[in-house]
């Protein structure tokens, strides 16, 4: 799905070689600033290496319209965007982004009740607490039914009981549709609870001047 060779970007990035295959549900494990975040951004245009070369689905990313890009391959930042309007309006702008049609409001009471958001879908977005923002902007995501889902430490922001209750619901979903994730995560206990692959930071960034 995604090939990387010989990536550089300042002196963050240096990766020689990263194969990411369809299908299958990445995490992203390393300390703090070891640039997991600056490599998940590459994967959908939001960065652009220095030097190297990212494809996707065989075609060089930097050929591709980023727009086209990020409907495919979503991202999940690390803060939770909320725009303005209720929670309505924000399950609905990322389908809207998508060029995907408008769902009932069935789909998205039923996807609240997935989500353990307890809230009207006419209630003002800016009212909810961080956790419920952010299990918002998940709904968001889930619902653009994308090929690849970048996500930035997803559940920082919740509980343990409701981290595990998104964290279940997130990855049926992929694996159930056949989907692709790549997941930045400090916690070794999610990495190795739902991931196919745990990709350590340590093993694919090259010592300074290694590159060939
Ligand atoms: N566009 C940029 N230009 C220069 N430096 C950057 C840029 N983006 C990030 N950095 C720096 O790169 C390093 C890695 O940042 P990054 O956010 O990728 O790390 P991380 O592994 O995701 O960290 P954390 O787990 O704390 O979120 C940090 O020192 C950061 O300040």
């Amino acid at each position: 799905m995604f090939s990387i060779n010989q990536l550089v970007f300042k002196d963050i990035i240096n990766v020689r070689k990263l194969e990411i295959e369809s299908g299958k549900i990445y995490c992203l494990f390393g300390e703090s600033g070891s640039g997991k975040s600056t490599l998940l951004k590459m994967f959908n245009s939001m960065l652009t290496p220095d030097q190297g070369k990212i494809t996707y689905k065989d075609e060089s990313i930097a050929d591709l319209d980023p727009i086209q890009l990020r409907r495919e391959v979503v991202m999940l930042g690390q803060d939770p965007i909320v725009f303005e309007g209720t929670v309505r309006d924000n399950l609905l702008i990322g389908l809207q982004f998508a060029a995907k049609e408008v769902v009932a409001n069935q789909v998205l009471t039923e996807l609240l009740k997935e989500l353990h958001l307890a809230k009207d879908l006419d209630e003002e977005a800016d009212k909810l607490s961080g956790g419920e923002q952010q299990r918002l902007a998940f709904g968001r995501v889930l619902l653009m039914d994308a090929e690849v889902y970048l996500m930035d430490e997803p559940t920082s922001a919740l509980d343990e009981n409701t981290e595990t209750v998104i964290m279940d619901l997130f990855t049926k979903k992929v694996r159930n549709a056949g989907k692709t994730a790549i997941m930045v995560t400090h916690s070794k206990g999610i990495a190795e609870k739902y991931s196919d692959e745990i990709i350590y930071m340590t093993d694919i960034l090259m010592k300074e001047g290694t590159l060939s």
